[in-house]
């Protein structure tokens, strides 16, 4: 569903971090994107999802090629960004959140609440607190439900198990898997936490020097962990 052929991206025009990448997902595969701090990965999920332009390259969706679009047609095509950091708003309530996860939508309201909520619970219970009350494993959770209530097809998540209590990093990994395979959910999530990426991905793409260097699937990366920093180059 989504492919991608010698994609070319920077920050600054003239200095592409990402050198040609080469990536083929399939529709309801979850993937993860490993390689060690600085590498691009959050440059490769930004320009997937078109916040940043790619130099050259050719990026498809389902066929169509949208490298050159901007972010909200990107969007309405059914790609879903939670960005490292999360990026919730914690002056607004949870449910006040969740309802930016349909703006720009206009065939999109708030039907898929009820589903939502019963994904993640702790957001219906806390549906009106301010969002900043919240701990970071819960704020991941609202994050991850905001880019759900849009439909999406394919969800990148970057780095969503940063700064979250191990127990919570399972439980929102298996959620994942859960929501993947019932709804036929297509997933790229970076990080660096096998934990999360032995739950949640069934094949690892390593990024390394601005290239896909490596793949495999992620039984055979439980089964041989040392394969993990070889690939990643530690
Ligand atoms: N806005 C920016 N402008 C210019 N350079 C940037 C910008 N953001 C990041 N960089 C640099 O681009 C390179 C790739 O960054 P990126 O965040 O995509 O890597 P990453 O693999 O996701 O790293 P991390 O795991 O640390 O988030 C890094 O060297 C970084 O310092």
């Amino acid at each position: 569903m989504l492919e991608i052929k010698g994609l070319r991206s920077g920050y600054a025009r003239g200095a592409d971090i990402l050198k040609g990448i080469d990536l083929n997902v399939t529709a309801g595969e979850r993937v993860a994107i490993m390689g060690r701090n600085g590498m691009g990965k959050t440059l490769l999920a930004k320009t997937i999802m078109g916040l940043v332009k790619p130099s050259a390259g050719d990026i498809r969706l389902e066929g169509a090629p949208i490298g050159a679009m901007p972010a909200h047609k990107i969007s309405n095509l059914g790609v879903a960004y939670v960005p490292q950091g999360r990026e919730i708003f914690g002056d607004f309530t949870i449910l006040e959140n969740l309802r930016m996860g349909v703006i720009g939508k206009p065939k999109l309201g708030l039907e898929g609440l009820e589903k939502i909520y019963d994904w993640f619970p702790i957001l219906r219970e806390r549906q009106s607190q301010r969002a900043g009350t919240m701990s970071g494993g819960q704020m991941q959770q609202l994050a991850i439900a905001r880019a759900l209530i849009g439909r999406p097809k394919l969800l990148l998540l970057d780095e969503p198990s940063e700064g979250i209590q191990p127990n919570i990093v399972h439980e929102i990994a298996e959620k994942l898997s859960a929501i993947s395979a019932t709804e036929g959910l297509t997933v790229i999530v970076i990080e660096q936490n096998f934990e999360m990426v032995e739950i949640l991905a069934e094949r690892v793409a390593f990024l390394e020097n601005g290239l896909i260097t490596g793949e495999s699937p992620t039984s055979r990366l439980v089964a041989e962990p040392e394969l993990i920093t070889q690939n990643m180059g530690l």
